[in-house]
C-alpha cells in the first residue's frame, strides 16, 4: 500500500535517512523502530512530507505523493500525529477535531464554524475513543494524554486509509494507553492500515504484524516481530550485541537510549 524506496534525507552533512526502503502492506500495523537518532521521525515527516525528501520516491496505492504537498498527501488517504500534541488551547476538543481536519485542507478554512455534517462526524469519532464526555471541554484542561487521544480523533476526521503515529504511548498514562492501543487495533480490524513510530517495544511487539528497524538512517532489519527480536543487526544497534533478545530488553535499552 505504502512504498517506500531509496528515501533519503541529508541536513547538511548529516544524513538522517540515508537510502531506505520499506513497504508497509494494507491492512496491516507496521512498526519502524530503532535506536534514538536512527531517522525514524525524518522518515515520518519525508513521507507525510512536512519535510522534502533529498531524493528517493514515496508511493501511496500506486500514486506517487513525495512531489505533493502536505495536505494533498492527507487528501490522498494518508495522516499523521506527531510527538508533541499540535492543537488549539482555547478551543473545545469538538472544535479542535474540525479545526484540525479544515487546516490539514479537507475543507476551507473559510466554510461555515461547524457543519452539521462535521459535528456528527466528530462525535462519533469521539464516541468511538470513549471521550464524548470531553467534546465541551477547553484544550487547555486536558490531560497530556488527553490531548494525544484528541489528535488522534482529529487524525481521522479526514477519512485516513493509512495513518502514522509518531510514539503514540510516549507520556500518557497506563489506561490510557490501553484504550489507545484497544483503539488502534479496532481501526486496524475495520482495514484501516498503519504505520507507528514507538519506543515501547512490548507495545511494538504485541501490536504489529512487521517491524522496520533503522539505525543510522538506514533500514538494517524487517520482519515478523519475532524475527526482528532475533536479529544480531537489531541487538547489535540497540545493545552493541552480545545480548539475549528479548522484548523487556530492548525496552529498558530503548528507555535510557
Ligand atoms: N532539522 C534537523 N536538522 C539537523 N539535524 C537533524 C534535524 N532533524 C533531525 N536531525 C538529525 O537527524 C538524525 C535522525 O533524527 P530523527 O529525529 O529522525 O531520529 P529518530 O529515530 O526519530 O530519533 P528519536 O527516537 O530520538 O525520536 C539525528 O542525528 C538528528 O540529530
Amino acid at each position: 500500500m505504502l512504498e517506500v524506496r531509496n528515501l533519503s534525507k541529508h541536513f547538511g552533512g548529516i544524513r538522517a535517512v540515508d537510502d531506505c526502503t520499506f513497504t508497509v502492506e494494507r491492512g496491516s500495523i507496521t512498526a519502524l523502530i530503532g535506536p534514538n537518532g536512527a531517522g525514524k521521525t525524518t522518515a515520518f515527516n519525508c513521507i507525510s512530507k512536512t519535510l522534502t525528501p533529498s531524493g528517493g520516491e514515496v508511493w501511496l496505492e500506486g500514486q506517487r505523493i513525495d512531489a505533493l504537498r502536505p495536505h494533498q498527501v492527507t487528501r490522498c488517504g494518508l495522516s499523521r500525529t506527531f510527538q508533541i500534541t499540535r492543537n488549539l488551547e482555547d478551543l473545545t476538543v469538538l472544535e479542535n477535531l474540525v479545526v484540525q481536519s479544515k487546516t490539514s485542507g479537507v475543507k476551507s478554512l473559510f466554510g461555515p464554524a461547524i457543519s452539521q455534517a462535521e459535528y456528527d462526524k466528530a462525535m462519533e469519532i469521539l464516541e468511538f475513543l470513549g471521550i464524548t464526555r470531553l467534546a465541551y471541554e477547553e484544550t487547555s484542561n486536558l490531560s497530556y494524554g488527553q490531548k494525544k487521544l484528541m489528535d488522534f480523533g482529529a487524525l481521522l476526521m479526514s477519512d485516513p486509509k493509512i495513518i502514522l503515529l509518531d510514539e503514540p504511548a510516549g507520556g500518557i498514562n497506563p489506561r490510557l494507553l490501553v484504550e489507545l492501543v484497544d483503539r488502534i487495533r479496532a481501526l486496524n480490524d475495520r482495514g484501516l492500515t498503519v504505520l507507528i513510530v514507538e519506543h515501547n517495544m512490548d507495545l511494538v511487539m504485541s501490536l504489529s504484524h512487521k517491524v522496520v528497524v533503522m539505525a543510522h538512517g538506514q533500514v538494517i532489519a524487517e520482519g515478523t516481530p519475532e524475527a526482528v527480536q532475533a536479529d544480531p543487526l537489531v541487538l547489535e544497534a540497540y545493545l552493541g550485541g552480545g545480548a539475549t533478545p528479548h522484548a523487556a530488553e530492548l525496552n529498558a535499552e530503548a528507555a535510557h537510549a
